[in-house]
């Protein structure tokens, strides 16, 4: 069986042999303080062992919710923000049909899913409306405080869309709840109006949640195989904890980028060249931007979707300030081929490419990039995936987590606390008037 690997070998020039070895302790000694759980912010290390130590009833009863949701909505909303959506959006884009919600029923053959709630749009709110219609859908309400304003202010509203159509009652056949086990205000209202609830547990942090209800309901409405999603964050997990440094991916980007970051390399580019990847970008920015960006460190974790992006972010990367890595995600096998057929005139002068796939030319493009990039002085790291499918999807979440648990350590901040996020979150509540916000108020009123 193949794995995701991780290549720093385009890099070399940027990094010496010297300098990974005198990294390699400090790696080694930040696994150590991740695993023995004695590091900061060790009370939110249950994503360590989740792969292997989740809770099997509640993975076949998400299972069947999924079942009984592609059985009776023609539309499923997943309603969250930060780590309770990315990590399922990620999901399903990048395992499902690339027009998922557009393409006919008989080919993705399970509901439509749409996401909301990860922001505050009354246009995308309405317009998200017009696309349910009359039509039958479910909501998978997801909220690890169960607090968080932007998808309460989107259920508040979809709630009311569902009660009026369906009464009460059935309505609450069709909410399902993910949420902390006892605390929070979603938890009441799904034991209030009985929904189905669905935990995440205390020890797992929002951005670390994708392996648990947060991520698996929606991904198992998609059609997705959970199951194996599991098994290959089970094979990521296994290789994280056991293999020497030297056979260590996930241990061994979290070093190297973090020598880079000590030569002033202070941003990272993730870059994908199918664009099934975004949000899987989108999901890891989260994940290393809330873990390592405080105590005014970090690297700052930004994205590209390429070749696309070539034409637009291109210029920059390859001459604009030399202040970036760049990550390329590398799907070694498409998943789909199409070979370009020769024309009797060679108008478009593509000719030359007659019996070559396009996969062929993505991964031309790719090469020649990372090639002129590091001409460019921006090193070049690589992640191979060698399929996409849940398997090593799976043992891709697992290795972007463990090796930013290490490297949150290497920079010596909690990985696992994101305090930041608080602060427009207070002048919002004392802008909108939220009780207990006065005094605020009055001050920021002033500045506005
Ligand atoms: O799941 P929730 O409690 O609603 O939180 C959703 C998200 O918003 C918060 O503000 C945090 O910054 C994120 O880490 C979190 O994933």
């Amino acid at each position: 069986m193949k794995k995701v690997t991780f290549d720093y070998s385009k890099a070399a020039s940027f990094i010496q042999d010297h300098e990974v070895e005198s990294i390699k302790k400090l790696a080694l000694d930040a696994k150590e303080v991740l695993v023995s759980k004695e590091g900061a912010g060790n009370d939110f290390l249950g994503w360590i062992d989740l792969p292997v130590d989740y809770d099997k009833e509640e993975f076949d009863r998400i299972k069947k919710a999924a079942t009984k949701i592609q059985s009776d909505s023609e539309v499923l909303l997943v309603i969250g923000i930060g780590g309770s959506y990315l990590g399922a959006r990620a999901a399903i884009e990048f395992l499902r049909h690339s027009f998922y919600n557009v393409v006919s029923k008989e080919i993705r053959k399970t509901p439509e899913i749409y996401f909301v709630g990860n922001s505050i749009s009354s246009t995308y709110i309405k317009h998200l409306m017009d696309v349910i219609g009359d039509r039958d859908f479910s909501i998978n309400m997801i909220s690890k405080s169960g607090t968080t304003t932007e998808p309460a202010i989107a259920f508040r509203v979809f709630k009311a869309m569902m009660e009026e159509k369906y009464g009460k009652e059935e309505a609450a056949k069709r909410i399902y709840a993910t949420t902390d086990k006892a605390r929070g205000s979603l938890k009441s209202l799904a034991t209030e109006e009985g929904y189905e609830s669905f935990v995440v547990p205390d020890d797992v942090g929002g951005r670390f949640s994708v392996l648990t209800a947060v991520g698996l309901l929606p991904i198992a409405v998609s059609g997705a195989d959970i199951d194996k999603l599991m098994e290959g964050a089970q094979a990521g997990r296994k290789a994280a904890l056991e293999a020497s440094f030297e056979e260590n991916d996930a241990l061994k980007y979290a070093a190297i980028r973090n020598i880079l970051l000590r030569k002033g390399k202070g941003i990272e580019i993730l870059a994908n060249y199918e664009p099934s990847v975004h949000y899987v970008s989108e999901w890891w920015k989260q994940l290393y931007g809330e873990s390592e960006g405080k105590d005014q460190k970090g690297i700052f974790p930004a994205s590209v979707d390429l070749t696309t992006d070539l034409h637009s972010m291109g210029q920059f990367i390859q001459d604009g300030s030399r202040n970036m890595f760049e990550t390329v995600i590398n799907i070694e096998t498409s998943r789909e081929e199409i070979i370009l057929q020769e024309e009797p005139v060679d108008l478009d002068g593509l000719n030359y490419l007659a019996g070559k796939s396009v996969d062929f030319v993505n991964k031309s493009a790719m090469n020649g990039t990372i090639l002129a990039h590091t001409d460019g002085q921006v090193p070049n790291l690589m992640v191979t995936v060698p399929e996409v499918n849940e398997y090593y999807l799976g043992q891709l979440f697992y290795f972007f987590e463990f090796a930013c648990g290490v490297s949150g350590y290497l920079l010596g901040v909690n990985p696992f606390n994101q305090p930041g996020v608080e602060s427009y979150k207070k002048n919002m509540f004392a802008l909108l008037g939220k009780p207990g916000y006065e005094a605020q108020r009055e001050e920021l009123l002033k500045r506005l």
